[in-house]
């Protein structure tokens, strides 16, 4: 082992991979001396961390302004014990981007994963993941794997509707290894939240693209960030490219709960026609209005009208929630429907209730932390 070197001159830069307890594992950037040569830190790297992280505390004055730090931050780090792999986070700066399930700051993209078969890949569904993705405002990037499953001319298919749906999708397959090091590539030197439905092949692709993430494919527990009670731990894994990966907790439909109005510009297609003529309406809703821009001749149009009819009624879910003599109450149907329906007793709208459960539990468990 080498002597390790401090690093005089600028500030310690880094970003924060994963929050426990009371600290806060944080990869140094590159130029800071992690990946240079001429420094030679202690913590050795790991199979597990490439690249030395130091496991920082947040400093008393961060806490007395109440600047939280989250998954994704980037950090000034002081006092690095180099020797201790310890470290103090003086300050956060700036956020590009924050998303709130998961809990990341500063996502480049998010890794949409369907399979093209088993299971069948279903255009609704994709649609709504697309949607969701796209409500983020952070670039959307579309894999659809298992493509050692299907024929070149099927495949040729499913690449053509995508393409009227604004989407160049890359087609991969984690069994035959195909197009993975594109994926790789995508990655590389970004931070990227991967997201799907269950069963498309998220846990095999992340065990190809993480070292020794350990990943035990088909089963519940022993899953990245996943699993029984993993839906609040967030966390930042490495990968081989310089790329840091986060996954999401499973779920297979997302909620839409942005406003009706929005909805359309998360279909690029629509966005598109949007960009160049407006409707006659400032308010037009692109249903059945008179000099509409948007039209109906295009191919996801009704999964347009089932996503707006959703938010609409969901919005005035919302508004019936606030009037205390409101008489309905929601009942979810699975698949991400839901339904109205008399309400007998006052009980709490379900769905929310089991959000605001989950942000409870993150709340506290950003409290212990502090
Ligand atoms: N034919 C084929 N099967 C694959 C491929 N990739 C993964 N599988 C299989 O698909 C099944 C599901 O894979 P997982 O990686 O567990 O899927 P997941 O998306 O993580 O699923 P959840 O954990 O339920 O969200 C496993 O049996 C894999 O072996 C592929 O490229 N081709
Ligand atoms: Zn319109």
């Amino acid at each position: 082992m080498k002597g390790y070197t401090v690093p005089t001159a600028g500030q310690l830069v880094g970003t924060v991979l994963a929050v426990q307890a009371n600290f806060y594992r944080v990869q140094l950037d590159g130029e800071q001396g992690i990946g240079n040569k001429e420094f030679d830190f202690i913590p050795v790297p790991s199979p597990q961390y490439p690249v030395p992280n130091l496991l920082c505390t947040r400093r008393t004055r961060l806490k007395k302004i109440g600047q939280q730090v989250m998954v994704g931050d980037r950090v000034i780090v002081e006092e690095p014990d180099w020797a201790g792999g310890r470290g103090a986070i003086a300050e956060v700066l700036p956020r590009q981007s924050e998303l709130d399930r998961p809990a990341i700051a500063n996502v480049h993209q998010i890794l949409l994963v369907f399979a093209v078969a088993d299971p069948p890949l279903e255009p609704v569904q994709l649609s709504r993941f697309l949607i969701k993705a796209e409500s983020t405002g952070v670039d959307v990037l579309l894999c659809l794997n298992k493509c050692d499953l299907i024929s070149p001319q099927e495949q040729q298919e499913i690449s053509d509707h995508l393409f009227a749906w604004g989407y160049k999708p890359l087609f991969i397959s984690v069994q035959n290894e195909i197009n993975i090091h594109q994926v790789d590539e995508y990655l590389s030197n970004k931070v990227t939240v991967i997201a799907g439905p269950s069963g498309v092949g998220k846990s095999s692709l992340i065990n190809g693209l993480i070292p020794d993430v350990n990943l035990r494919v088909g089963e519940v527990s022993g899953k990245l960030a996943r699993g029984r009670h993993t839906t609040r731990h967030v966390e930042l894994f490495e990968m081989r490219s310089g790329g840091l990966l986060a996954d999401t907790p499973g779920f297979n439909q997302p909620d839409l709960d942005s406003s009706p109005e929005e909805l359309i510009y998360y279909f690029p297609e629509a966005r598109k026609r949007l960009e160049v003529a407006s409707c006659r309406f400032s308010d037009c809703l692109h249903r059945d209005e008179p000099d509409c821009a948007v039209g109906s001749d295009w191919e996801r149009y009704e999964h347009y009208l089932e996503f707006l009819d959703d938010m609409i009624a969901y919005q005035n879910y919302l508004k019936q929630q606030a009037d205390p003599e409101s008489t309905l109450k929601l009942k979810s149907k699975g698949k991400g429907q839901n339904q109205y329906e008399p309400k007998l007793e006052s009980k709490k709208y379900r769905r929310v209730s089991r959000r605001v459960q989950v942000q409870n539990l993150q709340d506290l468990y950003t409290e212990t932390e502090e």
